[in-house]
């Protein structure tokens, strides 16, 4: 199996976490876009369900797959959101943001009952990092931000380059919420739960890519087949 028929298999498998009636998260990137996809098959059968997007492409794409949709104003409590990530570690923590949805993703997830993730096996790390981290900011004040988030970072951990994320024409990248993304490339992060405050404390960063204490259960797709983890039970 290549990496994304290990991908539409670990998204195979979260259908399984869908009930009829559930008011769902539906994430954004790649391995997400399999489940919106497999998510449209079944309700098409007659699943009953609704849907929050994280994103503009995934409404967009759950609109087109004939999902009921919603927004967290009508409906603002959750019963489960199915997201991928770029990198999870044995404890759960873990870096998203490669799409740039991270904003949303993380608004929809954290009013999420449970949330599964879905990755192919190349995201399952011991550490955190080598997946350069995303942080989102808003484009006033970019100069000062960049350096308080530098500062934020040398408070916790050794800094990396920090980059502006740019389209291929050379503009920064826009998030749906208007803002740009700052990726911090570390090597390795080995208290993600101090970067994550040390980084939320950052006037000017509208959310950054450390997902923490969020996810319930891991799905992923590996050349062998699936691996279901759990959360492991925090001391
Ligand atoms: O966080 C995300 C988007 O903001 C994605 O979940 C993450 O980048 C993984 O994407 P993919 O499934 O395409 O590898």
């Amino acid at each position: 199996m290549d990496a994304d028929a290990q991908k539409r298999a670990a998204a195979a498998r979260a259908v399984e976490y869908v009930q009829p009636g559930m008011r769902l998260g539906l994430g954004t990137g790649s391995t997400a876009k399999h489940f919106v996809d497999l998510l449209g098959e079944r309700v098409r059968a007659g699943l009953k369900v609704v849907g929050v997007p994280t994103s503009e492409a995934t409404f967009a794409q759950a609109k087109a797959c004939g999902i009921p949709l919603t927004t967290l104003d009508e409906t603002p409590e959750l019963d489960l959101t199915i997201d991928g990530a770029d990198e999870v570690a044995p404890d759960f923590s873990m870096i998203k943001g490669g799409g740039g949805a991270l904003l949303r993703e993380k608004i929809v997830a954290s009013a999420s009952s449970r949330m599964v993730v879905i990755v192919d096996a190349t995201k399952w790390v011991e550490t955190l990092g080598r997946f350069a981290l995303p942080v989102e900011v808003t484009p006033f004040g970019y100069g000062a931000t960049l350096r308080a988030i530098e500062k934020a970072i040398g408070t916790v951990q050794s800094g990396g380059p920090l980059k502006l994320r740019q389209t291929k024409d050379g503009h920064p990248f826009v998030t749906d919420g208007g803002h740009w993304i700052v990726d911090a490339a570390l090597g390795r992060i080995d208290d993600p739960k101090a970067l994550a405050r040390a980084l939320a404390a950052v006037p000017g960063v509208m959310e950054h890519g450390l997902f923490v204490d969020l996810a319930s259960v891991v799905i992923i797709g590996g050349p062998d087949g699936i691996k279901t983890v759990e959360r492991p039970v925090s001391s």
